[in-house]
């Protein structure tokens, strides 16, 4: 048998599959998404087999034989390892990267080398070396690291026994976790005969005693190290009992669970509202008929979305089939894992970042082993290793990081509607501020209805019919001329105040996107620069660095102005620091919560001052954009944001969008339950349609304004983007490459018959080279070329092309080029 293998070498050279030869022995074991290792350019790499054959297209005496197999289940199913090709096609990376990316970072395996003695040439004069006794006492063989770690000094001799011939040498893969074991007592089997056994042991062996009387008595295994803590004995005194017979012990695998110890209280399904229902009743019918279909649920905050998915998956579970929910990593908070584990307990599984790479291991293991048939979790949970999906939900559909930013580029959106396609599922895109794209799509289905595309499904309303917040906008500069200078207006100012008296508790939002903390000179105006990078160094308050979030570059901050060595350099410090400080002093004994990447760092901080505020042992939460989403909290009656502008004015289209989405997104905090809310935004662009259209909770005129303004400008969803970057250090370099590809591009696209601008309904256009917004990063000048395109023009295909005819990556110094397909971040 021959097995085609996409080897891990994330190359453009090595991106197709290879052929190997199956041994015998392993016939039987090796199929399609086993992972395998094999000999690859004189070492051995971790693969994947995507298919097995039995010819090869090969001479098949030359060809290899797979070295060993990783996993006795495969960690990848067919659907998935097809989903891996179009990724790899639709984003313009290597099928490997694509194959990685869908799997607990546990299982990249990473080379070993391991020494065994050689069979014929166990010579008894050898075994007088101590390292050679110690790989006798190994069985023969151990791994060359531990050997180097006991006999440091033994290298020399040890390199010329392999040279030799005495010792061989034998690569393999290991993974970087495993599954954790841990040594396990049962309870005897046979309770009487055990009881009889219990009489039998002498008086003298106290100890045992109690441990078998113990043991007798309980229902379930129990830990080895469990036991001897609870009856403060020893292990050599459960081990005789072992050695007698009485009890087994055995290594059993542990599940390291993240929400072990956490009891979640059950709920049972709401009486849903008319127009819960109305939606609930579309997307059941979708289940029932099981046939792939795309949703979006426009749902205004407050809608009683999370009610609806809830209903959703428990029917899609009773027609035996498995869901995925994804939520933002920023949102998925206690608060939403709750929900999720009140209503389906242990049947859900929780997937994010900031579990342990063993907790996710386990959590991904419990999906594939049928343990679990809910996935929630962030942007990489659409990969959770279901067989029959029935239902994907995208909660806060609009979020740009659902689009990964490093290599494979996906977008969770675009991967769920295809998946869904694989499995006849369901995908509900749900969120108060679609995005434009899904927007559009919708609507333009729904006027169309030809039933492709995404179906319209609008939840208008707050559940029980309560009223949106009423929303001020406060004008920044009339507060200045009217002689206030403080970071708090008026209005803002008497709401919290108010909200003190009353005992009722307000959020804060400080806008940070746009806003860096930065060291500036009042006198000559320097600002402190990444020597590395062409950006603003940002300023840590808490250690006094000056650091670059790009290259991590660091150093103290001055105390005079290296450019003109005035003393009056400033340290504009981190915004929700500063508005901590002023709320103090303000009001004194305001207790505030502060939740910014600072407070949150630790394992568990979200989950804890999240608590803390709902159990209202704080006045105020203030924040950045991670109090803005998915909380409901009873007595928040205000939200103020603070800034609400500093987002408009960025070099990205999409601005207008993001700050609309970020305003209404942190209003629908506010009167969400019994006692009614207000909320006050604080701008220095109060006619900014972006901000007036949030004030009155107006999606569809913020919609049709942001539609003019991209048509006009040949944006998306009006046209499709793919960015280029090239980086290189030398400035001619990028710019000769630069150059290259856009002539390359260019061409192409006239040949594809759609050159040029214009409104034809089929066009790609290239745009650039140019410098990108952020010129240098690490020491490397960055250009970029964007390609616009619309209409059925294989963009992709002409962008894989000139990027491979102008990138040489075999010649390390050659210029690197990276494509991001519908790029979220144009910086
Ligand atoms: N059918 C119902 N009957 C009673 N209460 C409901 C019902 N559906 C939802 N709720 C309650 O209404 C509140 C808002 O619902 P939910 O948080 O699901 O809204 P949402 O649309 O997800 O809002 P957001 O987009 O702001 O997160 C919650 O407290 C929820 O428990
Ligand atoms: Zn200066
Ligand atoms: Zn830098």
């Amino acid at each position: 048998m021959i097995a085609r293998v996409i080897v891990d070498v994330p190359s453009r050279q090595t991106d197709r599959p290879f052929d190997y030869e199956v041994p015998e022995e392993l016939a039987g074991w090796v199929e399609p998404g086993s992972r395998v290792g094999v000999p690859f350019g004189g070492r051995v790499v971790q693969g994947f087999v995507i298919a097995t054959a039995e010819q090869a297209d090969v001479d098949r005496s030359k060809l290899k034989p797979i070295a060993e197999l990783l996993d006795h289940m495969p960690p990848l199913s067919p659907d998935l390892i097809e989903l891996g090709q179009w990724i790899s096609e639709k984003y313009c990376c290597p099928m490997t990267v694509a194959l990685q990316a869908m799997l607990p970072s546990a299982l990249k395996g990473k080379a070993e080398s391991y020494v065994a003695i050689a069979p014929d040439k166990a010579e008894a004069a050898l075994f007088e070396a101590d390292w050679m006794n110690y790989i006798r006492q190994q069985g023969g063989e151990t791994k060359l690291a531990s050997l180097q770690a006991k006999f440091p000094d033994a290298a020399r001799e040890v390199k010329a026994a392999i040279a030799e011939g005495r010792l061989t040498e034998r690569a393999a893969i290991r993974d970087r976790l495993s599954v954790r074991k841990v040594l396990t007592v049962f309870p005897p089997a046979d309770r009487e005969e055990a009881e009889l056994a219990l009489t039998a042991i002498p008086a003298r062996a106290a100890k045992q005693r109690e441990v078998l009387r113990y043991m007798i008595g309980q229902e379930d295994p129990i830990p080895l190290q469990a036991l001897i803590e609870t009856l403060s004995t020893t292990s050599s005194t459960v081990r005789a009992l072992a050695d007698k017979g009485l009890l087994v012990m055995q290594e059993v695998e542990q599940n390291r669970d993240p929400y072990a110890g956490r009891s979640f209280r059950r709920t049972e399904p709401l009486t849903l509202m008319e127009g819960q229902q109305k939606v609930y009743d579309q997307i059941a019918d979708a289940l029932d008929v099981a046939e792939p279909r795309v949703f979006l649920l426009h749902g205004v905050t407050g809608s009683g979305k999370t009610e609806v998915y809830l209903q959703a998956i428990e029917h899609c579970l009773d027609l035996g089939k498995q869901a995925i929910v994804l939520v933002p990593e920023i949102s998925l908070t206690p608060q939403m894992v709750e929900r999720f584990k009140g209503r389906f307990g242990h049947e859900v599984a929780v997937l994010h970042s900031r579990l342990s790479g063993g907790e996710r291991y386990d959590e991904w293991r419990k999906i594939r082993e049928k343990r679990a048939r809910v996935a929630v979790g962030a942007r990489s949970a659409i990969f959770a290793p279901f067989e029959r999906l029935g239902l994907i939900i995208i909660d806060e559909e609009h979020e740009s990081s659902y689009k990964q930013e490093e290599s494979p580029k996906y977008h969770a959106r675009d991967v769920a509607v295809r998946r869904a396609k694989q499995h006849g599922a369901a995908v509900v895109l749900g969120s108060a501020t679609p995005s434009l794209e899904s927007y559009t799509a919708a609507a333009l289905t729904n006027a169309s209805s030809d039933g492709r595309g995404a179906a319209l499904l609008p939840m208008p309303e707050r559940v029980g019919g309560k009223p949106m917040p009423p929303v001020t906008i406060v004008d920044m500069r009339e507060e200045l001329r009217g002689g206030n200078r403080a970071m708090f207006s008026r209005p803002l100012y008497e709401g919290l105040k108010l909200r003190l008296e009353r005992g009722e508790q307000s959020v804060l939002l400080l806008n940070r996107r746009g806003y860096s903390t930065f060291v500036m000179c009042r006198a000559c105006g320097y600002t402190a620069q990444c020597p590395h990078c062409d950006i603003a160094l940002t300023y840590h308050q808490k250690s006094r660095v000056l650091r670059c979030h790009y290259c991590g570059h660091a150093e103290g901050s001055p105390t005079a102005c290296p450019s003109c060595e005035s003393e009056h350099i400033r340290f504009f410090g981190t915004g929700t620091q500063r508005v901590e400080e002023e709320l103090s002093k303000l009001f004194p004994g305001i207790r505030v919560i502060r939740m910014d990447v600072d407070t949150t760092t630790e394992k568990g901080s979200h989950e804890k001052w999240l608590t803390m505020f709902g159990e209202r042992k704080a006045d105020v939460l203030l924040g950045t954009q991670m109090v803005a989403k998915g909380l409901d909290f009873p007595y928040v009656t205000l939200v103020g944001a603070i800034a609400a502008d500093t987002s408009l004015h960025l070099p990205d289209f999409r601005a207008a969008e993001k700050t609309f989405q970020l305003l209404t997104q942190v209003a629908g905090r506010a009167g969400r339950h019994r006692l009614p809310g207000e909320v006050i935004i604080q701008t220095y662009n109060p006619e900014h349609y972006a901000i007036t259209t949030a004030q009155h909770h107006d999606y569809d005129a913020f919609v049709k304004e942001e539609l003019s303004h991209r048509r006009q400008m040949a944006y998306p969803p009006y046209c499709r983007l793919i960015l280029i970057t090239l980086s290189h250090e030398q400035l001619p370099q990028v710019i000769n490459a630069g150059d290259k590809l856009a002539g390359l591009l260019r061409q192409s696209a006239e040949e594809a018959g759609a050159g040029g601008g214009g409104f034809n309904s089929r066009f790609i256009e290239v745009l650039g080279p140019v410098a990108s917004s952020i010129p240098r990063i690490k020491d490397r000048y960055r250009f970029q070329c964007m390609v616009k395109y619309r209409g059925n023009v294989d963009a992709v295909g002409i962008v894989r092309v000139a990027v491979a005819a102008v990138a040489r990556p075999q010649d390390k110094a050659s210029v690197q080029i990276s494509v991001d397909v519908d790029p979220q971040v144009i910086l």
